[in-house]
């Protein structure tokens, strides 16, 4: 790190300038009238190097970017050292330097590297299971998986196996544990049956609290029927770094699935915390999975930053972010799959870049990460894309969507009905409605009002994504170029994108309030507000 703010670079201030003297004349409908190459410019697509059939086209053409914006835009990148940092990742240098770690989720799709990754122990259980030879205590098949992890542990696995649903063992179904809420868990239990439920346990640290005891009470359910402990050991398994706690917990050596500190939480479906993916899709299909990670790795790493896709994303979202003012950033795909794509990089984004100090210790005077949001399309149409289009605020979105579908209902009529939108949206957000062609169409007889509130700003940006089919090999390399996205915006912002001080202190109090909770005699140190509320659930409570 350069040790400076990222407000401190030369490119920063020129781009400032650039957008004080810009924005205004900046139109989306000016910009392409004017370039009738637009398009060409400002598209790149993607192939794997590995793998033809994995390839994308990103179309970032609909931004309020010229190409003085975009080059100075890098320029930013190169003033930031993102190429060096981005080596310092890749080498294992300790970047996450809070916690004095190396960030090394790219080295588990690596291959060939042995000391990294866990992928024997994985595919052996994983066939096992899947074919019916691993038996339940009572020498049943495994017929359901139970995911107890939360964050990280939680959030990849149930992403990827929604959105690769089609590849997944229909008779093996997944469910996911993962709020403290027992409701959570005894909606799950209530449909499951203990003699062919296979429980992962999934926490990198073993000590989240909400894991721990969904955990005990799974365990506490399952011995309800099994009753002997030694049954544990062909229900129970766990994915960790800490294998003192998974053995005091009662789960053997054996079954225990291990991965390192150097694997951050919400990077971690590339390791062991992809059992269940691997137990869903099979195992060749999660190694084609980390190969598209790879293989985009691959494409971050040795890319000119003119053409290098993850790069482009990050810069784009710093213009809108740090001089538009934009607060939020939409994920909208239009593909039913993905519906929690967005969920995904809430935890992605936000925990890693939502901090207000630099890897130094300064206060940044400017924007760090993005609000992310978003829905699968086309429910959002209906639902909140009304404030996109009219409303009084800029929303950057992104819009993917695959040109064919796994279900070609009545020969991909509805496929070609939800693309129609996952076109019309962008070029009405970009391109709008004016005034007057309003009043042409309402005549000469409309209220004044009626026309103003039917008028479309336009000029409201957005990317595109499009490609063949939701493949494994696709969605590990739009899941690692988002992740390159927020390493690029990390780096230039000057900020630790790796570790989550921010989660702690509502721990803490947690903590210190649930011993508190007994008597109101007990309930002291908080404000009033706190005190009161407290009073309030000990007069309703019922244990
Ligand atoms: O896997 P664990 O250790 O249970 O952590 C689960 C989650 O806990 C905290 O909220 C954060 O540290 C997250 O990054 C993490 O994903």
């Amino acid at each position: 790190m350069s040790g400076k703010l990222a407000s401190e670079y030369s490119s920063w201030k020129k781009l400032q300038q650039l957008y004080d003297s810009e924005h205004a004349n900046l139109t989306l409908k000016d910009l392409f009238a004017s370039d009738p190459s637009r398009f060409s410019k400002f598209s790149k697509e993607y192939t794997s190097s590995s793998n033809p059939e994995n390839t994308f086209l990103l179309d970032y053409s609909k931004n309020l970017i010229t190409e003085p914006i975009l080059k100075t835009l890098l320029e930013l990148v190169r003033e930031a050292h993102v190429e060096e940092y981005r080596h310092d990742m890749f080498t294992g240098k300790h970047i996450n330097t809070s916690e004095d770690r190396a960030v090394l989720h790219v080295a588990l799709r690596s291959f060939g590297n042995n000391e990294t990754s866990e992928p024997g122990h994985i595919k052996e259980f994983s066939d096992a299971v899947r074919s019916g030879a691993w038996k339940g205590y009572t020498g049943k098949s495994i017929t359901a998986i139970v995911n107890i992890g939360i964050g990280g542990s939680d959030l990849g696995p149930v992403m990827v196996t929604e959105a690769l649903k089609p590849y997944a063992k229909r008779d093996l179904t997944p469910y996911f544990v993962s709020n403290i809420d027992g409701t959570h868990l005894a909606e799950t239990l209530r449909e499951l049956d203990p003699e062919t439920t296979l429980f992962i346990i999934a926490s990198k640290t073993f000590t989240t609290q909400e894991t721990i005891t969904n955990a005990e009470s799974a365990r506490e359910w399952f011995l309800a029927s099994a009753k002997d402990k030694v049954h544990i050991a062909k229900h129970f398994v766990a994915l960790s770094t800490n294998e003192k706690a998974v053995t005091a917990f009662g789960i053997s050596k054996d079954n225990m699935f291990g991965f390192w500190d150097w694997v951050g939480g919400r990077y971690s479906l590339w390791s062991a915390i992809g059992l269940s993916i691997s137990l869903v899709i099979g195992h060749d299909k999660f190694e084609e999975l980390l190969k598209g990670a790879r293989d985009m790795d691959k494409h971050f790493r040795e890319t000119p930053l003119e053409d290098n896709l993850p790069v482009l994303l990050a810069v784009v979202g710093i213009w809108y972010n740090d001089f538009y003012g934009a607060q939020t950033h939409a994920l909208l795909p239009y593909d039913q799959y993905l519906h929690k794509f967005a969920d995904y990089f809430q935890q992605g984004d936000m925990e890693s870049n939502g901090k207000f100090v630099t890897k130094g210790g300064q206060r940044v005077n400017y924007q760090t990460g993005p609000i992310i949001w978003g829905a699968a399309g086309t429910n959002g149409q209906h639902s909140f894309y009304q404030l996109l289009h009219q409303g009084t605020k800029l929303v950057p979105a992104d819009f993917l969507a695959p040109a064919s579908t796994h279900n070609r209902l009545r020969g991909s009529l509805h496929h070609r009905i939800l693309l129609s939108n996952f076109f019309a949206q962008p070029e009405a957000l970009a391109f709008g409605k004016t005034e007057e062609e309003v009043r042409k169409e309402l005549g000469p007889n409309a209220s004044e009002a009626l026309v103003k509130s039917k008028v479309f700003e336009g000029n409201r940006p957005s990317n595109s994504i499009i490609f063949p089919l939701l493949t494994p090999a696709t969605l590990g390399s739009l899941i690692a170029l988002y992740e390159h996205k927020i390493f690029t915006q990390g780096v230039i912002w000057g900020i630790n994108s790796y570790d989550q001080m921010g989660v702690e202190l509502g721990k803490v109090l947690a903590k210190n309030i649930l011993a508190q909770l007994d008597k109101p005699e007990d309930v002291k140190g908080h404000d009033s507000s706190t005190i009161g509320l407290i009073h309030y659930y000990q007069k309703y409570r019922k244990e």
